[in-house]
Parts: C-alpha cells; structure tokens; sequence
C-alpha cells in the first residue's frame, strides 16, 4: 500500500544551524524527498527584505504599456527569455491562462552552428527598461543570485539526505560561472477575465531542483498525491516551495520524487496571483542514465516502502534516460512555447508541430 501524503511538510530552514537539530532536519527531508516531493522551506537563508523587494515590483512590472512588455517579448530570444502574453504557452495541449515575464541568471552565450542546438539555450536575458521600473534589475539579479546559492546549499542537503557523500551531486553542475538559472515573474489572472481556470496545467518542473516563491495571498497551487488526489499547497510566509525535478528524479532512480503540479486560476472577482518559480538548471552535456549514483540499502528500502505512484496527470520531461539533459529541456520548452521555436528553432519545430502553429496546442 502506497505511503500517501494529504499535505506539503514544512521544513524550517534554521534547524540546520545547530548540531542538534540538524538530523532532525536531513530526516524530514529525506521523508518529503521520498514520499511527496514537495516541501515547504521555512525561514530562508534570503533576507525578508530582500524578498519583500521583489515582489513589490510584481504588479509594477505586470503593468508596463503592453508595447514595453511586448518590446521584450520572448519570441525575440534563442533562450526563451523574456515576456509571453496571456494564453501563447500551453501545458498539456491547452492553453494557460498565465502571462509571464522569463529571465535568467547572466551568461553569454558561445554556440555556433554546427554544435548541438541545446547549446543556444542559455543566454542573455531581455531586461524591461530601466527608466520605467527603476530599480527592478538590479533587485532581481541580487535574488537571482542568491536563490542559486541556496539552490547548491540545498543540493548539498539533497544528497546528504539520500545518503550520498555532500558533494555527491556535484558532478551535475558545471562551475557556476558557466550554469544558468531560469526564474519567471508570473501573474494569474481571475478567472473571469480569462478563457478557462487552467492556470498552468498538470506538469513536473524539468531540472533538478525549483524554488517557488508564491508571492500574493492565493490558494490555487495544488500537486498530486500518490494515489492521483489534488492537495492544495496554500502560501506561507516567509516560506519557498520546493520542489524536484525531472532530472533529479532520473539521477535517484526515483527516490526523489518529481511530483505532478497545477495552478488553478484564481476566482471569479479576486485579485491576481502572482508567483515567482527558480528553476535550478543542471549541465548541458550530461545523458543521465551514463551517470548512476549508488545509495545505501536502507535508503532504498525507502522508495520500496512507498509503493509505486499510482496515477498522474502529467507525462513531460520522460526522455532524460536517453537525451543529454540540455536537449531534454530544449525539447520541453519549443512544446510550451511555439512560437518561439518556431522562429529560432525550425528543425524542431516541424518536428514536433508538423501541422504548423497550433491554435490549441498539441504539446504534452
Ligand atoms: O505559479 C506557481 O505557483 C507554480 C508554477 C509552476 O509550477 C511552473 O511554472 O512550473
Ligand atoms: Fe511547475
């Protein structure tokens, strides 16, 4: 009988400061990794200000002339970075009713032709004007920056806690200077000025590890349980969720769960959710399954005790045990932003779009 979960585990980032505490905290950690996949990090290594800076900016940046906001939009870039409009990326085959701004840590890019297309992924991001949100830039590098520091600290926890030496992830990160992170500002809009109530639709993260800051006081997040419930994962504060990846899921043979995730659209008359997810790349090149870690017994026995995941909405991110990872995400972001492939990435796009731009679309 499957281990099954009605509620995301809060972990309390400052039990890891004592000796004492600390086990208590790589136990729980090990429990959420295993058996939800899902977890609640309170109180941060971020200071609150610093947080409480970002998200002011939200509805500021949201508000930009649309002209601004399509000056940057994402269809410019190779990276898929920049603003996508309410309704062009879908989930699932349908079309979320989300609009977005994606950035990236800074990195240039090096790709030439003839190299692997998953190489022009990462690369500047398109910057609003500085003029019009004075400020927003230099604040939202600095978090960027800092979530990605929390992001390797956490990996470090990560292996500890699947019973791997601290740096046993280590190998799956390039040196920092040449890694990328992606985070995106994201408003939801009531669900009476939109289409449907699908926020995003039913999906797992790609990567390793993502760090979601829910930044307005809205339920509508919700993941799948084992045996396929929707259980809410309400905003706390001073608090991200995180989450597992795709990729961390193929490196653990599964032992950390990569969980099935959706966010329905606020209701009828209520104000936008806003939400920041960080999603913590690994190395390009990498073919996962080339690259099998060993755990000890007693951990494994772990995922035995689980029991198998009995049902899910979502099917993405399955091609890491034969793709080099960089490829893996490429292939998942030309599904859920077509357009975008469409102008930098043809070969792919005719691949995967035969019948040409969908209007309801038919990726994942
Ligand atoms: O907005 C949220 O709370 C979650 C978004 C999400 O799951 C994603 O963009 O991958
Ligand atoms: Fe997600």
């Amino acid at each position: 009988m499957a281990a099954n979960f009605t509620s995301v585990p809060i972990l309390d980032y400052t039990l890891l400061s004592s000796p004492e505490t600390r086990p208590t905290f790589i136990a729980q950690l090990r429990h959420a990794l295993v058996n939800v996949g899902f977890l609640y990090l309170a109180n941060p290594p971020i200071p609150a200000d610093e947080i409480a800076a970002v998200v002011a900016f939200l509805p500021r940046v949201f508000a930009l002339p649309q002209a601004q906001k399509d000056a940057i939009r994402m269809a410019r870039s190779p990276h898929f970075l920049g603003y996508s409009r309410l309704g062009v990326e879908m989930t699932k085959g349908a079309a979320d009713q989300r609009e977005q701004f994606d950035f990236a840590t800074p990195l240039e890019n090096d790709w030439a032709p003839g190299q692997p297309e998953y190489l022009r992924l990462w690369g500047p991001s398109q910057w609003p004007d500085e003029d019009a949100v004075p400020g927003f830039k230099a604040a939202f590098l600095k978090y960027l920056g800092d979530v990605a520091a929390l992001s390797y600290a956490f990996a470090g926890l990560v292996a500890e806690a699947l019973g791997l030496p601290r740096d046993g992830l280590a190998q799956f990160y390039d040196a920092p200077e040449r890694m990328q992170h992606r985070a995106k500002l994201v408003k939801y809009p009531a669900r009476d000025a939109v289409a449907s109530d699908q926020g995003v639709g039913p999906h797992f993260d790609a990567g390793f590890l993502t760090f979601l800051l829910q930044a307005s006081d809205h339920t509508g997040l919700q993941v799948q349980n084992l045996a396929g419930a929707w259980i809410d994962v309400p905003p706390r504060p001073h608090t991200f969720v995180v989450n597992i990846g795709k990729a961390l899921e193929a490196v653990t043979q599964g032992l950390a769960r990569a969980t099935s995730h959706r966010v329905l659209a606020p209701p009828p008359g209520s104000t936008p959710r806003y939400s920041i997810p960080f999603f913590q790349n690994i190395a390009q090149s990498l073919t996962l399954s080339e690259m099998a870690l060993q755990f000890p017994s007693e951990v494994l026995k772990l995922k035995e005790e689980r029991g198998e995941v009995g049902a899910t909405d979502s099917v993405n991110f399955s091609e890491y045990d034969r793709l080099p990872s960089g490829y893996v995400t490429l292939i998942g972001r030309v599904k859920s932003h077509p357009d975008v492939a469409q102008q930098h990435y043809p070969d792919l796009f005719k691949q995967f779009f035969p019948e040409g731009l969908p209007a309801h679309g038919t990726a994942y």
